[in-house]
């Protein structure tokens, strides 16, 4: 196209992009001469950390540097961007995390906050494709709008084909999300939302939010814990984009370092293995390891010493204070050592008394005091030097060593849930006699519901001594990942409403200070729990202590398709109603059915022909569990898999495969409500007759 017959406001903002894009390249340049430079010691290594974090923000910034403006009433402007960037000490680009920015998201025709106009800015690489303006003085909105921000902007960017990887949102995200995004982060905060409402855009924003405004938090990184690693992978690359490293993605499963999930597990026993009174047992049992206060009779230097059970029992009271089993034992133990110390001192004390006596004695017999010798000289007390040189010698003694090792064993916590779960006797302390049966009858391999278990054990235990070394690494979220009592700065939930409250349990430990975003939709759960209300699910970690925040808008799912949605949320049991879409694809949703001997062919070429039609983007195929063998047989690599796997994704078409029989599986109603909300444009469903 020619300048003359580019609009004015493409060339203006070409021309800034082209001087954002200028400014970045100069500083790029600049800081990676600087990273070649050898790092002579410790502070310029901090310091070449420092600059490669800056050089990796730059260097991923390149796409959608500059993507907003806003214009005063003042005739001030400001530009909105990935990154803030500043030239001659000028702010040049404002970041979108900055409180500047903010207006940029919550700005309105009623609320325009000293705002003209606010426009949005389409690039490609170093192109400016597309210019939005949306006046902030026009007529507001009448019953029914959705409020929607930089409208324009936003269905462009919902309408674009799926890649099977989430895209960042910072350029459209609307005022009910960045309301979440930039809220407090002093407590828990739990975010309820219907399919598509933007939740996982919200909690990872959030995380990029909270690592800019908060610039401690990185050094403690954020936690995010999500389904599967499937949905890992999908989001994995927008961290990344949204600027940040100092993040640690994981599932309940993969939290516990050196533990991996080694089977499969029924939904009875997953479900009685969640509760929150496993705390209690587990609780229970290692209190129950700990020795009791009795007198103990130690041998050193072939002689037998006694420490008195009123001494026991001081040295136990003020080790256990608030320790872990293995940090109260080892404190313990270093109170033993002193008190077999004392008593050793005592003894040659004792004894160096009555040598004496009898030294006197032959003194006066023999009537010769000559020498001069009294008692002071050869008291036999020994001195703080030798006092201590004994402590070493016992504390190094494997006699000892082996002794306190009788009296308080070092434990693993595998070991120890091992035992715990075919303890009949401890179990029926909570548990019904049906539920101690199915939990005596699990096999051994670890099932997912045993590493909440076996980390509240861990937790208990406590560290061993000269156990596991600190994990190294260059960035904090290295560090973190490898170190199972690594305190967060922040942990961000995703599909919050499968945690089980023994999961819950897991993932507060790693914040203490609650400093939690949760985000879900309690009407999707299909755990194995019976958790129907936020309140319900969180009551026995959280209490009341947690603030409530909702997203009413569905960005994903077309209104063709949420259509269909109200009847299986009302059969699912749920009060609830679908969340509203902010779109209609114009693509009506369609139903074939097939006989169970044709559905493998009907299915390929089903999946064959949306393959044509949503050229460039993605097909999912989503099935009962039962038919997935067959179907995997004739659909190669499209991904197929159960709603339960298929949650927190998308794609431009879905393909559901029979769906009665989805609703047949357990909470079948709530998987056949994920199910149908997955697809961003068409929805096929086969049923089987
Ligand atoms: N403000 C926004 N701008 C652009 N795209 C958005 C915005 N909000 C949500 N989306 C898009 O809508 C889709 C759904 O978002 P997301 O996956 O976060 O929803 P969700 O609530 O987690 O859904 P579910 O619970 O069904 O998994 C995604 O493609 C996301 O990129």
């Amino acid at each position: 196209m020619h300048r003359n017959s580019v609009p004015t406001s493409f060339i203006e903002e070409q021309d800034f992009l082209d001087a954002a894009m200028a400014r970045r390249d100069s500083l790029t340049a600049h800081l990676r001469a600087e990273l070649e430079l050898d790092a002579a010691d410790a502070v310029e290594l901090g310091r070449q950390r420092m600059l490669r974090r800056q050089y990796e923000e730059l260097r991923r910034a390149g796409e959608g540097l500059v993507f907003g403006r806003l214009d005063a009433t003042d005739g001030s402007t400001l530009h909105i961007g990935r990154i803030g960037l500043h030239s001659d000490d000028e702010p040049l680009l404002v970041d979108w995390r900055a409180p500047a920015a903010r207006p940029f998201y919550t700005a309105t025709a009623v609320e325009p906050q000293g705002q003209k106009r606010r426009r949005h800015i389409r690039t490609t690489g170093s192109v400016v494709v597309g210019v939005d303006d949306e006046p902030l003085s026009a007529t507001p909105g009448h019953d029914g709008d959705l409020g929607l921000v930089g409208e324009g902007a936003l269905l462009a960017a919902l309408d674009q084909r799926r890649t099977g990887h989430m895209t960042t949102a910072i350029s459209t995200l609307q005022r009910e999300q960045d309301d979440i995004v930039r809220a407090d982060a002093t407590g828990p905060l739990i975010v309820q939302g219907g399919p598509g409402t933007g939740k996982t855009v919200v909690a990872l924003h959030r995380v990029a939010y909270l690592l800019f405004t908060y610039r401690q938090m990185a050094d403690r990184a954020v936690l995010v814990l999500g389904p599967s690693p499937r949905f890992l992978d999908y989001i994995g690359q927008v961290l990344p984009a949204l600027g940040e490293t100092a993040v640690v993605a994981a599932t309940c499963d993969t939290l516990l370092p050196g533990v991996t999930v080694e089977r499969a597990e029924s939904r009875t026993a997953a479900e009685i293995k969640g509760r929150a009174l496993w705390q209690g047992i587990l609780e229970r049992r290692v209190a129950a390891l700990t020795p009791g206060p009795r007198e103990l009779k130690m041998r050193w230097d072939g002689d037998f010493h006694v420490i008195p059970a009123t001494a026991v029992a001081q040295a136990l009271t003020s080790a256990t204070q608030g320790r872990s089993y293995h940090r109260a034992r080892a404190v313990f133990a270093e109170q033993l050592h002193q008190l077999l110390a004392d008593a050793i001192a005592e003894q040659r004390e004792t004894l160096m008394e009555e040598m004496e006596r009898g030294y006197e004695d032959i003194l006066s017999r023999i009537a010769d005091t000559s020498t001069g010798a009294s008692r002071s000289d050869v008291d036999g007390l020994l001195s703080e030097e030798e006092l201590e040189e004994l402590r070493e010698r016992i504390a190094d003694n494997a006699t000892i060593a082996r002794f306190v090792e009788s009296l308080w064993p070092t434990l693993d916590p595998g070991t120890l849930l091992r035992e715990i779960l075919v303890d009949t006797e401890l179990l029926a302390t909570e548990l019904t006699p049906a539920e101690v049966a199915t939990v005596t009858a699990e096999p051994a391999p670890w099932a997912s519901s045993d590493i909440p278990l076996l980390d509240a054990l861990a937790e208990l235990l406590g560290e061993r001594d000269g156990e596991q070394p600190r994990p190294q690494g260059e960035f904090t979220a290295d560090r973190a990942r490898g170190q199972r009592d690594w305190v967060y700065g922040h942990v961000v939930v995703d599909e919050a409403q499968e945690l089980s409250e023994m999961q819950w349990r897991m993932a507060l430990r790693r914040c203490p200070s609650r400093s939690v975003t949760a985000v879900g939709d309690i009407d999707q759960a299909e755990a194995a729990h019976r958790h129907t209300s936020w309140a319900q699910a969180v009551r026995a970690v959280l209490g009341d202590r947690w603030t409530a925040a909702e997203l009413t808008i569905c960005y994903r799912t077309p209104s063709e398709v949420m259509e269909l949605t109200g009847p299986v949320l009302a059969l699912a049991g749920s009060h609830n109603t679908p969340p509203r879409a902010v779109r209609s694809s114009g693509v009506l949703p369609w139903q074939l059915a097939v006989t169970a001997a044709d559905l493998p062919g009907v299915a390929a070429q089903a999946v064959q022909e949306l393959q044509q039609r949503w050229e460039g983007g993605t097909v999912g195929v989503i099935a009962p569990a039962s038919r997935i063998p067959e179907l995997r047989a004739v659909l190669g690599d499209v991904p197929l898999m159960t709603a339960t796997q298929s949650k927190g994704l998308e794609w431009d078409a879905t393909l559901l495969i029979d769906a009665d029989g989805i609703s047949a599986e357990p909470r079948g109603h709530n998987g056949l409500y994920v199910a149908l909300t997955r697809c961003t444009q068409e929805l096929g469903r086969l049923t089987v007759s």
